[in-house]
């Protein structure tokens, strides 16, 4: 059962060729048999789930059925699902039991779908190899001594495991792209406000979006038609029509206008990884689009803007967690200075503690011109790199990251070099503009992923030209040996 797409297994469903409650049993096995290596979930919710399954059954019956109904789904530990533990992979919250849905997984509650469990994932999404999790480093399926990416780096792995049959993830620098080109998904980050916010645990408030991870481009229209719209909780969500997302997968690619960024495809970027892009560039235009160079002349900014404006905001965000209304509390503290101190350094990991110390030095008086306006002005120069550039072609082609996924271990002690392979994806964040990641080959078996970027509210258009690349090439129907 877990060979079949999202869109297969929502026609079994339909045509009651299998119940849901089969399936979530059968997911669930797998999470079993398979999760004690990878680690992918931090909590497994099988009784919601089977008990979801049984009412997605009764509606099947009746013949109230959705795409996504009976649909066994794993979401990342940072959407507050009510009465179920929501830690952000952190030890702040290992003890924190959601009183409220999510707006995004309430939606998935109303389509019917069943939640499996929640992901693991880097430590409140802090992170581009889910090493930084309170609960442990999760492993690439592809191959187990290596990271799965992150900060979504759990859903990934799930995902390609086939421990679930799609899942959510959140993206505030790449944290959906990058893991899903390190697991051969397809990933989607929708533009800035598509997605509501509210009730997923802020990060950087002004980059955080959620979206889908999922075997196809196909199932993450299926996905994130459920997901996207206006919610008025969410002063950020953008009031405008949710377009049928499958309806124009099938769209031709004719006169299709692929932008490649100069300054994407420059040092850094892996020989195989440069090939793989070269070939579905050579396939896009088999198709019958128009591939022409073009700059992004600011890009080389982006990584140093992004990490003072995300530690910025996150250390406002994460002010929030004083020991005193929600997670870890610190034993018998002498007073109250003494209680959020403790709380605080015992609560949270290095990789937390390192941003919210950049980020309040970032904002304090007298650096904040330097330092918060300086990038903000950055930021903005690069959302006029992408318009203008969006004057010249309908999409623009990249890779998702310069390498490979690397071994778990290789990069923790330099967090530089682990923020350099955000490299790729954080200029479209900072923007706000949409991108979809999918698999475009292998190299020593593992996955090398492609993104392409569209203008605002263009996800329609990104997930028809995944599709198309995709009725055109295998390397996303390959599963990991053994799963
Ligand atoms: N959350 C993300 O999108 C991941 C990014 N690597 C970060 O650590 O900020």
């Amino acid at each position: 059962m877990h060979e079949k797409t999202l869109a297969e297994l929502s026609q079994a469903l339909r045509s009651k060729a299998i119940s849901s409650v089969e399936l979530t049993e059968h997911y669930l096995k797998r999470i079993e048999q398979f999760d004690g290596t990878l680690n992918s979930y931090i909590s497994v919710t099988p009784e919601l789930a089977l008990q979801q399954a049984r009412a997605a059954d009764a509606r099947i019956a009746a013949g109230d059925a959705g795409p996504l109904t009976g649909i066994p789904l794993a979401h990342k530990d940072l959407f507050c699902t009510r009465g179920v533990r929501t830690s952000c992979g952190s030890k702040m919250l290992d003890n924190f039991i959601a009183p409220y849905e999510s707006s995004v997984t309430q939606r998935f509650i109303d389509a019917g779908a069943v939640m499996l469990g929640k992901t693991n994932m880097d430590e409140f999404a802090m992170g581009s190899s889910n090493e930084s999790s309170f609960y442990g480093a999760v492993r690439n399926p592809w191959n187990t001594e290596h990271v799965p990416g992150g900060s979504s780096g759990g859903s990934a792995a799930a995902v390609a495991a086939r421990l679930c049959a799609a899942a959510t993830g959140t993206d505030t620098g790449g944290s959906i792209r990058q893991p899903a080109g390190f697991t051969a998904l397809t990933g989607l980050k929708p533009t800035y406000g598509r997605v509501s916010r509210w009730g997923m645990i802020a990060y950087a408030s002004s980059l955080d979006q959620g979206g889908p991870m999922a075997r196809s481009a196909e199932d993450c229209a299926l996905m994130l038609q459920a997901m996207a719209g206006f919610d008025a909780k969410d002063s950020t969500s953008v009031e405008q029509p949710v377009p049928d997302y499958s309806a124009s997968l099938n769209d031709s690619l004719k006169g299709l206008r692929i932008g490649l960024p100069r300054e994407y495809f420059g040092a850094g970027l892996d020989s195989a990884t440069a090939e793989a892009i070269q070939a579905a560039v050579q396939q896009f235009q088999a198709l019958g689009a128009e591939v022409r160079e073009i700059s992004l002349p600011n890009a080389e900014l982006a990584i140093p803007a992004y990490y003072v404006i995300a530690p910025a905001e996150a250390s406002s965000n994460l002010s929030r967690f004083d020991g005193v209304r929600f997670g870890h509390r610190c034993d018998n503290p002498a007073d109250l200075t003494d209680l959020y101190k403790r709380s605080r350094a015992e609560g949270f990991g290095a990789e937390v503690k390192r941003r919210i110390m950049v980020g309040a030095y970032a904002l304090s008086a007298g650096y904040y011109d330097a330092y918060y306006l300086q990038a903000q002005k950055i930021r903005r120069l690069i959302k006029n790199d992408f318009i203008a550039a969006y004057e010249q072609v309908d999409v623009i082609l990249c890779p998702t990251a310069p390498t490979p996924a690397f071994r778990i271990g290789e990069k923790i002690d330099d967090p530089v070099s682990l923020y350099l392979t955000d490299i790729y994806t954080i200029t479209a964040n900072l923007a706000g503009v949409p991108g979809i990641a999918l698999p475009a080959g292998f190299a020593n078996g593992l996955p090398i992923g492609m993104q392409l970027l569209g203008p605002y509210f263009s996800e329609a258009r990104l997930l028809n030209i995944a599709h198309q690349y995709q009725q055109h090439s295998d390397w996303h129907t390959r599963t990991p040996d053994g799963y």
